[in-house]
């Protein structure tokens, strides 16, 4: 019953539309840093150090790469946030943000930005290395100036090209790890860039009305929902692909990554596949959104355990196990 109200009636308020089950009221100079984002950007950042050579590394300059990494991407959320106040101000989904709703001054939200921006560019430096606050700093300025300023006003792709800005703390664990980038972290790049379009198109269905008031042309809203079906469902493959990819990068071999990978695939193909048959269904399109988060959490975590000893273990036996069944060499 509740799924059918759900349907008939637009969604677009954040409560209706984002998936965190707390309904937790954030205090205003918090809420413009977007923590919610953060746990997601950590985790890829953490699938970045465990796909290099030097996993595991030592718990200072972990600490200190996610604390950096936390401190620029909140930096960058509050830029974001300053540039957008009008934007924000306009639309349903946003206009209770601490800025448009006059909670927080806009000068105090630039402070709070260079603050965060500075914390995070010494503690990289002092705690990790100079690629790794580099990266941070290109990943800021390539989510303020190339997504939001530029892209996002502009073109239905804008969430295509600006995505590299949030598959860029794959790199900066990379960098962090070893020094310099590697294998691995480009593969983690590449793999958010693919997998973003599902998470943002699939959101953007239900946000259709909302960005149509305010003209900013995503793909929804120029295109209409049953090309941005098809749009979601090259990316979803894309990212199928691509994670597989995963199983020659790891460094002490993925076989057990490869097969925990598939229901995770399994329901990525089955929830973009039957968007893809309705993109006009917001439940689907919701499911699909919120999906596309536990997903990529659950392929970092899946990096992570490909590391421990007994996953090590796993990919040497199973070879000889199959061997064993199969009677043929291996
Ligand atoms: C250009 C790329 C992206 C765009 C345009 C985009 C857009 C959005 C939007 C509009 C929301 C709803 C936010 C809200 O109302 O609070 C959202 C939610 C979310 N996004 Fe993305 N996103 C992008 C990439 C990413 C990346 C790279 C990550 C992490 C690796 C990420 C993680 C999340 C998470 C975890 C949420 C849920 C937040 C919550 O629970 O409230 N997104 N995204
Ligand atoms: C290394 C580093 C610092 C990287 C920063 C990466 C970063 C913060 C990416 C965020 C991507 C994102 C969630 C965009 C939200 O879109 P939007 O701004 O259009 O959403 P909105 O409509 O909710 O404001």
């Amino acid at each position: 019953m509740a799924e059918a109200v759900a349907i008939a009636v637009p969604l677009s308020t954040r409560e209706q539309v984002v998936p965190s089950r707390a309904r937790l009221k954030l205090p205003p100079w918090l809420e413009i840093a977007k923590p919610r984002l953060i746990p997601l950007l950590l985790a890829t950042t953490l699938g970045g150090m465990a796909l290099t050579e030097s996993w595991p590394m030592p718990a200072p300059r972990l600490a200190c790469t996610l604390g950096g990494g936390a401190l620029a991407a909140a930096a960058a959320g509050v830029l974001n946030c300053l540039w957008e106040e009008q934007l924000d101000g306009r639309m349903l989904r946003t206009s209770g943000r601490a800025l448009p709703s006059g909670r927080l001054s806009a000068a105090k939200a630039f402070n709070i930005a260079v603050a965060l921006a500075c914390s995070a560019g010494l503690l990289l430096v002092m705690g990790v290395n100079c690629l790794a606050a580099s990266l941070s700093l290109l990943g800021l300025c390539s989510y303020v100036l190339l997504y939001t300023v530029v892209l996002k006003p502009r073109t239905t792709q804008n969430i295509v090209i600006g995505g590299v800005a949030g598959a860029i703390p794959p790199l900066v664990g990379a960098a962090a790890a070893t020094g310099h980038i590697g294998l691995g972290g480009w593969w983690l790049f590449g793999l958010v860039m693919v997998w973003t379009p599902a998470h943002f198109w699939a959101l953007a269905l239900l946000l259709e009305d909302d960005y149509r008031s305010v003209g900013i042309p995503m793909l929804p809203v120029v295109k209409g929902p049953f090309v941005t079906g098809n749009a979601i469902i090259r990316y979803a493959w894309a990212t199928i692909a691509a994670s597989f990819l995963g199983v020659f990068i790891l460094p002490t071999g993925g076989l057990f990554y490869g097969l925990m990978l598939l229901p995770f695939n399994g329901r990525l193909l089955q929830m973009a596949q039957q968007l893809h048959q309705d993109p006009c269904d917001r439940v689907r399109a919701k499911g699909l959104f919120r999906w596309s988060i536990l997903y990529l959490f659950g392929i970092c975590l899946l990096l992570l355990l490909a590391r421990t000893t007994a996953a090590a273990q796993f990919n040497l036996q199973l070879p000889s196990l199959f061997n064993m069944f199969s009677g043929a060499p291996f």
